[in-house]
């Protein structure tokens, strides 16, 4: 590894403080905002982007298996397997930069992860559908923080019976939590956007069930 980024020798780093529960019913979803400074996000986004394992996702729709346009990487305590979209991905173990996010990300949201889901969209063509992340394997109601570097990107919610919308804009640097029964309740997608022409990175903290 060229060097480490060494988050906690910088006192400004971290930006963030508590933060409003963007939905009105049924879930809770926390947005910090940038607790990353710009030059810090710019060299993590680097960083990450020559040395995480990226991989086409594969999923399968109606029986086909197809080829997602974005690319994914699986990361975590233990070789947890996650099946999702008929697919299955074995984690592979921590490298030291995702290791001193997980450790910023815990710190600012009070909670604890044991594994990490990142997706890398190379431009706002790449997006993710309506789905909900509520897989048996995934800790039951335990909460989901999402870590964004690169290009701000719009992220939206749909609520599963009302379907009321809610949207919010995740800028570069920022953290988002999914918590309480927003899985239950609640569909996200991130959209695409033909205007985009820079790569976002997202970092997905998330708790596996060990047993
Ligand atoms: O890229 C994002 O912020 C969302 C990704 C997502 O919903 C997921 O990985 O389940
Ligand atoms: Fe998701």
């Amino acid at each position: 590894m060229p060097h480490t980024l060494d988050l906690f020798a910088d006192s400004t780093t971290v930006i963030g403080n508590a933060a409003d529960n963007y939905l009105p019913c049924d879930g809770e979803v926390y947005y910090y905002g940038k607790i990353l400074t710009a030059s810090t996000a710019a060299q993590y986004l680097q960083c990450l982007l020559q040395q995480i394992a990226w991989q086409h996702d594969r999923a399968v729709i109606y029986g086909r298996e197809h080829i997602t346009a974005r690319q994914v990487a699986w990361y975590g305590d233990q070789a947890f397997s996650y099946r999702y979209s008929g697919t299955e991905k074995v984690a592979l173990a921590w490298i030291t930069p995702l290791l001193e996010l997980k450790q910023l990300v815990e710190q600012q949201c009070q909670s604890q992860f044991n594994a990490c889901l990142l997706n890398l969209y190379a431009n706002g063509s790449q997006g993710m559908a309506w789905h909900r992340d509520a897989e048996t394997q995934l800790q039951a109601g335990a909460a989901i923080a999402s870590l964004s570097l690169g290009a701000e990107r719009k992220f939206s919610f749909k609520h599963r019976l009302s379907q009321q919308k809610v949207d919010l804009y995740l800028e570069n640097g920022s953290l988002l939590l999914m918590a309480g029964a927003t899985q239950q309740h609640w569909l996200h997608r991130l959209p695409p956007s033909q205007k985009i022409s820079q790569p976002r990175l997202s970092l997905t903290f998330r708790c596996m069930r060990l047993d």
